[in-house]
């Protein structure tokens, strides 16, 4: 595929979002996985500043995910440093527990708890973890419900919401922890085509209000309109960082011309 196919495929509009400040709020440095013998993450580096939006791309298998469950220890590393805003995060203990909080998992399969109402699932973390009185908790949780446009859902149960209802509680059960970092793994690909925009929207309101997001996601629009940087991962490496324009308009590596090509044109 040519340069100027790819750049016509994905002419969208960014969005308006106030400007990443200089405080790194999540930083890996020289981290290394295996799973048994295979080798998934290879000497990942990446620094994700304060405001920032983070977007990571890649084909199937190239350990987007394993990086992602790193970042709050849901996977072990072997080698290598995390910090979150400048803690080294731990493998266990008090410390880890405050600085998990501070980092809010949106994965593809929503999770919530099927024989909790909409409100008790959101209410949970804000009086476990931020020790929240049951009230101000409901109240934060109504906030939080009617910015992701579900409010009128919170005494249903999980099973009677759309899909896209669903992740859409998902996402402010993850904001209840009132978390400085979001991390979204693949938050649409569970969806019906028709819901994956409604996710979308949320998660590009989020950017506009300056909440830092790490964004695992195939979709390449949203890729394009809401990243700061684009990060290209492949078979365990980071193999091309930069501006969304530079990555999609100008493709260095061969991988990253591939997968383009081949993502943009299904
Ligand atoms: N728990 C596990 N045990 C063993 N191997 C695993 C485990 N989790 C992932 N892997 C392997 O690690 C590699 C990276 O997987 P990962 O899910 O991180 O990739 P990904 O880039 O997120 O892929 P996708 O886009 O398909 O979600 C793959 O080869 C996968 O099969």
């Amino acid at each position: 595929m040519s340069e100027s196919q790819l750049s016509s495929q994905a002419v969208v509009s960014t969005i308006n979002k106030p400007p990443a400040t200089d405080r790194p709020l999540v930083e890996l440095s020289h981290v290394e996985k295996h799973y048994g013998r295979l080798h998934v993450l290879k000497d990942i580096n990446i620094q994700v500043c304060q405001g920032e939006v983070l977007v990571v791309v890649g084909p199937s298998g190239s350990g987007k995910s394993t990086m992602c469950r790193t970042i709050n220890r849901l996977e072990s590393i072997d080698s290598g440093v995390i910090r979150i805003d400048g803690e080294l995060l731990p493998e266990e203990g008090k410390d880890l527990a405050r600085l998990r909080a501070e980092v809010g998992m949106v994965f593809q399969s929503f999770n919530l708890f099927a024989n909790k109402t909409i409100l008790e699932n959101v209410t949970l973390a804000p009086m476990k973890v931020r020790h929240m009185d049951k009230k101000d908790a409901e109240d934060f949780a109504m906030d939080l419900l009617a910015r992701v446009g579900v409010e009128s859902q919170a005494s249903k149960m999980p099973s009677q919401l759309s899909g896209g209802q669903q992740q859409r509680v998902a996402i402010a059960r993850a904001l209840a922890m009132k978390p400085k970092i979001m991390l979204f793994d693949e938050p649409t690909s569970a969806l019906d085509p028709e819901m994956v925009n409604e996710v979308l929207d949320v998660m590009i309101e989020l950017a506009k209000e300056g909440m830092t997001m790490i964004c695992v996601t195939h979709e390449m629009g949203f890729a394009r309109r809401a990243a700061d940087r684009i990060v290209f991962m492949a078979d365990g490496r980071i193999l091309e960082e930069g501006k969304p324009d530079q990555f999609f308009d100008h493709p260095k590596s061969e991988r990253a011309q591939e997968f383009l090509s081949k993502i943009l044109t299904h």
